[in-house]
């Protein structure tokens, strides 16, 4: 498919169904990572703006038009907002790739699963009616129970640059399935593609308030709505030491969060592997897909010292074979990092793994061959120690390291030596193995002979410190639902008798 030229929008603040200035009438740069230059801009919204936000959600709860839809109304504009999200598939890729520097073919498949994501918790929306009102059978006949499955109220939503418009959908998708009304801050970083949301919802005539977007920085914008009284609840997708600063924030009022913050995964591969070749691609695409800006990135390879030197001379082989290049191209394979931050980030642990002893196997510096844009070749480490900082933090880039074992005991030891949980491959020929490791690790999500792919169904999250709660599937609109119990006391010509009637003494 052709890439189109697209034409940049230039968007307010999303509040209460229109477009809004903030009220300090800040605007931010939007940077095109792959050219470092400045394609347009945001607004940058504040304290001010995220209060007529929350007020003006919190009006459309109290509204007919939201506030009292059935899941199946509902339903009808998360299916009206995937399809014009389809229409714009190619353009919406575009922007995401000029604002974020993904490769375009990576960005397009981000929006068909933007559309699969609205469609899927249409779907849920309308199941939750059925199971609205459940009874719960008691053990008196005197009283009767049930529970309601209502909306947990006016929930903020806070994202991250990697996947914009997809993990946006992680959280709005569902929050809306379950009748919320939200407020969403993007990242500053990448807000483009949210922004373009919010024109989406407000042609397909979303009511007013049931979804509003304000851009803007985390402590101006993101976290005043942390802070905001009338806010029900945070779900937060990003960094470990801003994810403890949003539950310090909203454990003062009580607030309910959900968290999925970094990871430093591992993938455990054996000398029994089905084959070297697709061992090899499933090892570069845990860690390098995204640019290895990915929560989940499986960036500690740990390898069976059998097949040590087989596996990475091969690993190199492919490795070399990548594709850096302007993310707008083609075939591109491998873009820019986010920012001139991250960037500089990912150099300086690359150079720390130097300095502490490691090996720098492959890369660890920008391709020649382009001297503009935030480009990190995909970089293998080697000669790497439990102790180094490469070990032990997230990198957010393309950064493999790779340390060898000897036994089943010492790779599970190895696999779970972090203080992240959130994925663990195995790649390994022995399914009784795999079942062995897939109770070891110590994770939210296992994968078995491959590394990465990602569905909305299944629940996604993690333990330890890559946070707690569970997105996609049903398991993200309980995280958007409160539930009622409602207990009614139907033996009502009997007195309950615990005081003495005064009419009998
Ligand atoms: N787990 C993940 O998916 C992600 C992890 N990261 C990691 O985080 C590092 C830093 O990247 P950042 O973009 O600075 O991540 P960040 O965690 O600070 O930003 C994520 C979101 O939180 C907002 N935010 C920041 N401070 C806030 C506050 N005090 N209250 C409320 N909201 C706030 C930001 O504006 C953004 O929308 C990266 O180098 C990477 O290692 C970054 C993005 C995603
Ligand atoms: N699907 C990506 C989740 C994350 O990195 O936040
Ligand atoms: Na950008």
């Amino acid at each position: 498919m052709a890439i189109p030229n697209i034409r940049i929008p230039s968007r307010q603040l999303f509040i209460d169904g229109e477009w809004r200035e903030p009220v300090k009438k800040n605007r931010l740069p939007a940077i095109n990572p792959a050219t470092e230059e400045i394609f347009g801009d945001i607004p940058a919204a504040t304290a001010e703006d995220v209060d007529i936000a929350v007020k003006a959600a919190r009006r459309a709860l109290g509204r007919d038009d939201w506030g009292s839809t059935t899941g199946a109304q509902r339903a009808k504009y998360l299916r009206a907002i995937a399809a014009k999200v389809l229409e714009r598939r190619p353009e919406l890729a575009t922007l995401e790739t000029i604002d974020n520097g993904k490769p375009w073919f990576e960005a397009a498949s981000d929006i068909d699963d933007v559309v699969a994501c609205f469609e899927y918790y249409a779907d849920l929306a309308e199941a939750l009616d059925s199971k609205k009102k459940t009874e719960v059978k008691l053990h008196l006949d005197s009283f009767k129970t049930h529970v309601f499955r209502e909306p947990l109220g006016v929930v903020g939503l806070i994202t991250p640059w990697n996947y914009p418009l997809l993990m946006t959908t992680w959280k709005v998708a569902p929050a809306l399935a379950a009748g919320c009304a939200a407020i969403l801050k993007p990242s500053e970083l990448a807000s483009i593609t949210s922004l373009e949301l919010g024109e989406i919802c407000r042609e397909v005539g979303l009511p007013p308030g049931a979804l509003n977007i304000l851009t803007g920085l985390g402590h101006e914008a993101g976290s005043p709505l942390v802070s905001h009284p009338d806010v029900d609840k945070i779900a937060f997708t990003g960094s470990g030491p801003t994810g403890v600063k949003i539950m310090t924030a909203a454990a003062q009022l009580v607030k309910p969060v959900t968290l999925e913050l970094g990871g430093k995964s591992p993938i455990v591969v054996f000398d029994d592997i089905h084959d070297l070749d697709i061992a090899v691609e499933w090892t570069l695409f845990g860690c390098f897909w995204t640019n290895g800006q990915i929560c989940s990135a499986t960036s500690r390879l740990i390898l069976q010292e059998t097949i040590a030197p087989q596996f990475l001379d091969r690993l190199l082989e492919w490795t070399k074979n990548i594709k850096i290049s302007d993310p707008l191209e083609e075939d591109c394979k491998l873009g820019p990092l986010i920012s001139r931050g991250q960037y500089e980030k990912v150099l300086k642990f690359i150079s720390t793994a130097k300095n502490e002893g490691a090996t720098i196997l492959y890369g660890g510096d920008r391709p020649q061959h382009l001297n503009k844009g935030y480009y990190i070749q995909p970089t293998v480490i080697t000669d790497v120690d439990t102790s180094m900082e490469i070990w032990k933090e997230e990198v957010f880039g393309p950064v493999l390291c790779v340390k060898t074992f000897k036994t089943e005991e010492e790779a599970i030891a190895l696999a779970n030596d972090t203080k992240y949980g959130l994925g663990a491959a195995i790649l390994s020929k022995d399914l009784e193995r795999c079942e062995r490791f897939t109770k070891a690790f110590q994770s939210g999500i296992v994968w078995i002979n491959c590394s990465q792919p990602c569905f909305w169904q299944p629940p996604w999250g993690g333990k330890k410190r890559s946070g707690f709660g569970r997105e996609l599937g049903e398991w993200s609109l309980e995280n958007y639902l409160n539930i009622k119990q409602v207990t009614q006391y139907v033996s009502t010509d009997e007195p309950w008798a615990f005081y003495k009637s005064p009419s009998k003494l």
